[in-house]
Protein backbone atom coordinates (compact mmCIF):
# COMPACT_ATOMS: atom_id res chain seq x y z
CA UNK A 1 0.00 0.00 0.00
CA UNK A 2 1.22 3.54 -0.92
CA UNK A 3 1.76 6.47 1.56
CA UNK A 4 -0.87 8.41 2.94
CA UNK A 5 -0.83 11.47 0.88
CA UNK A 6 -3.12 13.49 3.33
CA UNK A 7 0.20 15.94 4.82
CA UNK A 8 1.45 16.06 1.34
CA UNK A 9 -1.26 17.35 -1.13
CA UNK A 10 0.52 21.09 -1.54
CA UNK A 11 4.14 19.19 -2.57
CA UNK A 12 2.07 17.34 -5.03
CA UNK A 13 0.18 20.02 -6.95
CA UNK A 14 2.85 21.97 -7.25
CA UNK A 15 5.62 19.00 -8.19
CA UNK A 16 2.87 17.81 -11.13
CA UNK A 17 2.35 21.50 -12.13
CA UNK A 18 6.27 21.95 -12.79
CA UNK A 19 6.76 18.41 -14.34
CA UNK A 20 4.00 19.72 -16.67
CA UNK A 21 5.82 23.42 -17.07
CA UNK A 22 8.61 21.38 -17.59
CA UNK A 23 7.98 19.14 -20.68
CA UNK A 24 7.76 21.86 -23.65
CA UNK A 25 10.95 23.19 -22.41
CA UNK A 26 12.19 19.38 -22.61
CA UNK A 27 11.05 18.59 -25.46
CA UNK A 28 12.18 21.76 -27.23
CA UNK A 29 15.72 21.17 -26.20
CA UNK A 30 15.91 17.74 -27.63
CA UNK A 31 16.95 18.79 -31.67
CA UNK A 32 20.11 19.88 -30.57
CA UNK A 33 21.22 17.45 -27.97
CA UNK A 34 20.85 13.62 -29.94
CA UNK A 35 24.89 13.33 -29.59
CA UNK A 36 26.42 11.42 -27.03
CA UNK A 37 28.35 12.72 -24.35
CA UNK A 38 31.85 11.15 -22.80
CA UNK A 39 29.60 10.56 -19.79
CA UNK A 40 29.06 7.41 -18.51
CA UNK A 41 25.86 7.08 -15.66
CA UNK A 42 25.56 4.66 -12.35
CA UNK A 43 24.25 1.94 -14.23
CA UNK A 44 26.94 2.08 -16.61
CA UNK A 45 25.59 3.38 -19.38
CA UNK A 46 26.66 6.39 -22.08
CA UNK A 47 25.19 9.66 -21.45
CA UNK A 48 23.14 11.56 -24.55
CA UNK A 49 23.78 15.23 -23.79
CA UNK A 50 20.13 14.96 -23.85
CA UNK A 51 20.00 13.12 -20.98
CA UNK A 52 21.88 15.41 -18.58
CA UNK A 53 20.78 18.70 -19.92
CA UNK A 54 17.27 17.52 -18.77
CA UNK A 55 18.06 16.00 -15.02
CA UNK A 56 19.83 19.74 -15.02
CA UNK A 57 16.45 21.35 -15.68
CA UNK A 58 14.10 19.18 -13.57
CA UNK A 59 16.94 19.31 -10.58
CA UNK A 60 16.22 22.73 -10.56
CA UNK A 61 12.97 22.76 -11.16
CA UNK A 62 11.41 20.05 -8.69
CA UNK A 63 14.11 20.77 -6.14
CA UNK A 64 13.19 24.17 -5.79
CA UNK A 65 9.87 23.03 -4.41
CA UNK A 66 9.20 23.82 -0.82
CA UNK A 67 8.85 20.77 1.15
CA UNK A 68 11.54 18.38 -1.39
CA UNK A 69 14.30 18.04 0.65
CA UNK A 70 15.64 14.84 -2.17
CA UNK A 71 16.17 15.16 -5.76
CA UNK A 72 17.71 11.55 -7.09
CA UNK A 73 17.84 10.60 -10.65
CA UNK A 74 19.54 7.97 -12.98
CA UNK A 75 21.81 10.10 -14.15
CA UNK A 76 23.49 10.45 -10.66
CA UNK A 77 25.75 8.08 -8.01
CA UNK A 78 23.66 9.72 -5.14
CA UNK A 79 20.83 11.73 -3.74
CA UNK A 80 21.22 15.20 -3.88
CA UNK A 81 20.02 17.40 -0.78
CA UNK A 82 17.72 19.95 -2.30
CA UNK A 83 16.36 21.81 0.56
CA UNK A 84 14.53 20.97 3.87
CA UNK A 85 11.69 18.63 3.54
CA UNK A 86 10.23 14.68 3.68
CA UNK A 87 9.42 14.56 0.20
CA UNK A 88 12.26 12.97 -1.93
CA UNK A 89 11.77 12.52 -5.84
CA UNK A 90 13.70 10.06 -7.97
CA UNK A 91 13.50 10.81 -11.52
CA UNK A 92 14.28 9.24 -14.78
CA UNK A 93 14.90 12.38 -16.58
CA UNK A 94 14.45 10.53 -20.23
CA UNK A 95 14.03 6.94 -20.31
CA UNK A 96 14.26 5.26 -23.38
CA UNK A 97 17.40 8.01 -24.77
CA UNK A 98 18.40 6.17 -27.00
CA UNK A 99 15.34 6.80 -29.06
CA UNK A 100 16.27 9.95 -29.78
CA UNK A 101 18.40 9.05 -32.57
CA UNK A 102 15.71 7.62 -34.91
CA UNK A 103 13.26 10.16 -33.41
CA UNK A 104 11.08 7.59 -31.59
CA UNK A 105 8.99 8.75 -28.48
CA UNK A 106 10.31 9.19 -25.06
CA UNK A 107 9.66 10.03 -21.85
CA UNK A 108 10.46 11.35 -18.17
CA UNK A 109 9.56 9.71 -15.21
CA UNK A 110 9.09 10.92 -11.48
CA UNK A 111 8.31 8.50 -8.31
CA UNK A 112 7.23 10.89 -5.13
CA UNK A 113 8.11 9.06 -2.04
CA UNK A 114 8.05 10.21 1.67
CA UNK A 115 11.43 10.10 3.49
CA UNK A 116 14.96 9.00 2.28
CA UNK A 117 15.75 6.90 -0.02
CA UNK A 118 16.10 4.55 -1.31
CA UNK A 119 12.72 3.42 -0.54
CA UNK A 120 9.50 0.40 -1.46
CA UNK A 121 6.51 1.44 -2.86
CA UNK A 122 4.56 1.45 0.72
CA UNK A 123 6.77 5.23 1.22
CA UNK A 124 5.16 6.13 -2.39
CA UNK A 125 3.00 9.03 -2.64
CA UNK A 126 2.52 9.41 -6.10
CA UNK A 127 3.87 9.07 -9.80
CA UNK A 128 3.82 9.81 -13.00
CA UNK A 129 5.42 9.94 -16.33
CA UNK A 130 5.93 12.58 -19.78
CA UNK A 131 4.99 10.65 -23.17
CA UNK A 132 7.06 12.61 -25.57
CA UNK A 133 5.35 11.53 -28.69
CA UNK A 134 3.28 12.96 -31.17
CA UNK A 135 1.36 14.68 -28.56
CA UNK A 136 2.98 16.07 -25.26
CA UNK A 137 1.12 14.19 -22.70
CA UNK A 138 1.60 13.72 -18.80
CA UNK A 139 -0.06 10.52 -16.94
CA UNK A 140 -0.01 10.86 -13.18
CA UNK A 141 -0.96 8.15 -10.31
CA UNK A 142 -2.09 9.53 -7.36
CA UNK A 143 -4.65 8.04 -4.53
CA UNK A 144 -4.85 5.35 -6.91
CA UNK A 145 -6.77 7.63 -9.39
CA UNK A 146 -4.93 7.69 -13.15
CA UNK A 147 -5.27 11.20 -14.95
CA UNK A 148 -3.98 11.38 -18.72
CA UNK A 149 -3.80 15.39 -19.54
CA UNK A 150 -2.12 17.13 -22.71
CA UNK A 151 1.13 19.50 -21.51
CA UNK A 152 1.85 20.59 -24.72
CA UNK A 153 1.67 24.38 -23.58
CA UNK A 154 2.89 23.97 -19.97
CA UNK A 155 -0.50 23.48 -18.33
CA UNK A 156 -2.16 20.83 -16.75
CA UNK A 157 -5.36 20.17 -19.22
CA UNK A 158 -6.96 16.89 -18.48
CA UNK A 159 -8.09 14.81 -21.04
CA UNK A 160 -9.09 11.16 -18.84
CA UNK A 161 -9.63 11.59 -15.10
CA UNK A 162 -9.86 7.68 -14.58
CA UNK A 163 -7.62 5.76 -16.65
CA UNK A 164 -8.04 2.43 -16.88
CA UNK A 165 -6.72 -0.86 -18.70
CA UNK A 166 -9.50 -2.30 -21.13
CA UNK A 167 -10.73 -5.75 -20.50
CA UNK A 168 -9.83 -7.12 -23.32
CA UNK A 169 -6.20 -6.66 -23.70
CA UNK A 170 -4.27 -7.35 -27.21
CA UNK A 171 -0.88 -6.19 -27.28
CA UNK A 172 2.38 -7.47 -25.59
CA UNK A 173 5.81 -6.29 -25.74
CA UNK A 174 9.11 -7.01 -23.82
CA UNK A 175 12.64 -6.32 -23.91
CA UNK A 176 16.16 -8.47 -23.73
CA UNK A 177 17.46 -10.55 -26.69
CA UNK A 178 15.22 -13.78 -27.40
CA UNK A 179 18.24 -15.99 -26.30
CA UNK A 180 19.15 -14.63 -23.24
CA UNK A 181 15.14 -14.78 -21.67
CA UNK A 182 14.85 -18.12 -19.36
CA UNK A 183 13.19 -20.81 -20.26
CA UNK A 184 9.74 -19.71 -18.39
CA UNK A 185 9.48 -16.17 -19.73
CA UNK A 186 10.94 -17.94 -23.23
CA UNK A 187 7.02 -20.10 -22.88
CA UNK A 188 4.91 -17.72 -21.64
CA UNK A 189 5.73 -15.36 -24.08
CA UNK A 190 5.43 -18.50 -27.08
CA UNK A 191 2.25 -19.27 -25.52
CA UNK A 192 0.76 -15.59 -25.88
CA UNK A 193 2.04 -14.49 -29.23
CA UNK A 194 -0.56 -17.06 -30.69
CA UNK A 195 -3.32 -14.57 -29.13
CA UNK A 196 -1.89 -10.98 -29.11
CA UNK A 197 0.27 -8.49 -31.04
CA UNK A 198 3.60 -7.52 -30.69
CA UNK A 199 4.47 -3.74 -29.58
CA UNK A 200 8.03 -2.94 -28.81
CA UNK A 201 9.60 0.68 -29.36
CA UNK A 202 12.26 0.73 -26.76
CA UNK A 203 11.16 3.53 -24.44
CA UNK A 204 9.46 1.83 -21.58
CA UNK A 205 6.82 4.62 -21.10
CA UNK A 206 6.05 4.31 -24.30
CA UNK A 207 5.35 0.91 -24.55
CA UNK A 208 3.85 0.88 -20.90
CA UNK A 209 1.24 3.27 -22.84
CA UNK A 210 0.72 0.78 -25.76
CA UNK A 211 -0.52 -1.33 -22.48
CA UNK A 212 -2.38 1.20 -21.01
CA UNK A 213 -4.24 2.41 -23.93
CA UNK A 214 -5.04 -0.76 -25.75
CA UNK A 215 -4.52 -4.01 -22.95
CA UNK A 216 -1.69 -6.14 -22.58
CA UNK A 217 1.48 -6.88 -21.25
CA UNK A 218 5.03 -5.14 -21.19
CA UNK A 219 7.74 -6.99 -19.71
CA UNK A 220 11.81 -6.37 -19.30
CA UNK A 221 12.16 -9.67 -17.61
CA UNK A 222 15.02 -11.34 -15.48
CA UNK A 223 17.60 -12.60 -18.11
CA UNK A 224 20.25 -15.27 -18.14
CA UNK A 225 23.15 -12.72 -18.12
CA UNK A 226 21.03 -10.76 -15.56
CA UNK A 227 19.41 -12.24 -12.74
CA UNK A 228 17.53 -8.29 -12.46
CA UNK A 229 16.76 -7.51 -15.62
CA UNK A 230 17.47 -4.39 -16.83
CA UNK A 231 15.14 -1.58 -15.45
CA UNK A 232 15.83 0.09 -12.02
CA UNK A 233 13.48 0.08 -9.20
CA UNK A 234 13.49 3.73 -7.96
CA UNK A 235 13.21 5.03 -10.87
CA UNK A 236 11.59 3.21 -13.40
CA UNK A 237 9.66 -0.24 -11.85
CA UNK A 238 7.81 1.16 -8.59
CA UNK A 239 6.54 4.49 -9.94
CA UNK A 240 5.29 2.78 -13.83
CA UNK A 241 4.35 -0.38 -11.79
CA UNK A 242 1.86 2.20 -9.40
CA UNK A 243 0.63 3.65 -12.55
CA UNK A 244 -0.36 0.13 -13.99
CA UNK A 245 -1.91 -0.85 -10.19
CA UNK A 246 -3.80 2.43 -9.93
CA UNK A 247 -5.55 2.01 -13.61
CA UNK A 248 -6.66 -1.67 -12.36
CA UNK A 249 -3.51 -3.73 -14.32
CA UNK A 250 -1.07 -5.75 -11.96
CA UNK A 251 2.64 -5.70 -11.54
CA UNK A 252 5.03 -8.57 -10.66
CA UNK A 253 8.99 -8.95 -10.57
CA UNK A 254 7.90 -12.37 -11.18
CA UNK A 255 6.67 -13.25 -8.16
CA UNK A 256 5.30 -10.58 -6.44
CA UNK A 257 3.90 -7.07 -6.94
CA UNK A 258 6.75 -4.73 -7.60
CA UNK A 259 5.03 -2.04 -5.12
CA UNK A 260 6.35 -4.89 -2.15
CA UNK A 261 9.82 -5.65 -3.43
CA UNK A 262 12.47 -5.11 -0.90
CA UNK A 263 14.96 -2.07 -1.84
CA UNK A 264 17.98 -2.40 -0.82
CA UNK A 265 20.20 -0.47 -3.56
CA UNK A 266 19.80 2.49 -4.89
CA UNK A 267 20.15 1.79 -8.49
CA UNK A 268 19.35 -1.59 -8.09
CA UNK A 269 17.36 -3.42 -11.09
CA UNK A 270 14.27 -5.49 -11.10
CA UNK A 271 12.84 -7.72 -13.51
CA UNK A 272 9.47 -5.82 -14.45
CA UNK A 273 6.08 -7.37 -15.41
CA UNK A 274 3.19 -5.06 -16.32
CA UNK A 275 -0.78 -5.25 -17.44
CA UNK A 276 -3.90 -6.76 -16.85
CA UNK A 277 -4.03 -8.77 -14.19
CA UNK A 278 -5.15 -12.13 -15.59
CA UNK A 279 -1.54 -11.82 -17.94
CA UNK A 280 0.70 -11.02 -14.83
CA UNK A 281 -1.10 -14.31 -13.24
CA UNK A 282 -0.79 -16.28 -16.37
CA UNK A 283 2.48 -14.88 -16.38
CA UNK A 284 3.82 -15.69 -12.71
CA UNK A 285 2.16 -19.23 -12.68
CA UNK A 286 4.46 -20.15 -16.19
CA UNK A 287 7.19 -18.95 -14.56
CA UNK A 288 6.54 -20.99 -11.47
CA UNK A 289 6.09 -24.07 -13.51
CA UNK A 290 9.71 -23.73 -14.81
CA UNK A 291 11.45 -22.79 -11.48
O1 LIG B 1 17.24 -1.48 -25.67
P1 LIG B 1 16.49 -2.48 -24.81
O2 LIG B 1 17.37 -3.54 -24.23
O3 LIG B 1 15.26 -3.02 -25.49
O4 LIG B 1 16.02 -1.65 -23.54
C1 LIG B 1 14.95 -0.79 -23.57
C2 LIG B 1 14.59 -0.40 -22.18
O5 LIG B 1 15.65 0.38 -21.64
C3 LIG B 1 15.19 1.65 -21.32
O6 LIG B 1 15.44 2.48 -22.42
C4 LIG B 1 15.94 2.15 -20.12
O7 LIG B 1 15.69 3.48 -19.88
P2 LIG B 1 16.82 4.63 -20.00
O8 LIG B 1 16.81 5.18 -21.38
O9 LIG B 1 16.28 5.58 -18.99
O10 LIG B 1 18.13 4.03 -19.60
C5 LIG B 1 13.66 1.49 -21.13
O11 LIG B 1 12.96 2.66 -21.37
C6 LIG B 1 13.34 0.42 -22.13
O12 LIG B 1 12.25 -0.36 -21.72
MG1 LIG C 1 14.55 4.59 -18.24
MG1 LIG D 1 16.95 7.49 -18.54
Amino acid sequence: MPADTSDYEAELDAIFETLAELAPEIRASLPGRRVKSDEVNPSGETRLEADAYADELIEEALGDIDGVGTYASEEQAEPIDVGSGDVSIACDPLDGSSNIKPNSPMGTIIAVYEGDLPAGGDRLLASGFVLFGPILTMTVARDGQVTEANVGDGEIDVIDDDVTLPEEPTVYGMGGRVPDWTPGFSAFIRAIEQEYKLRYGGAMVADVNQVITYGGIFSYPALKSAENGKLRLQFEGIPIAYIIESAGGASSDGTQSILDVDPEKFHQRVPVHLGNDEMIDRLEATLAAHD
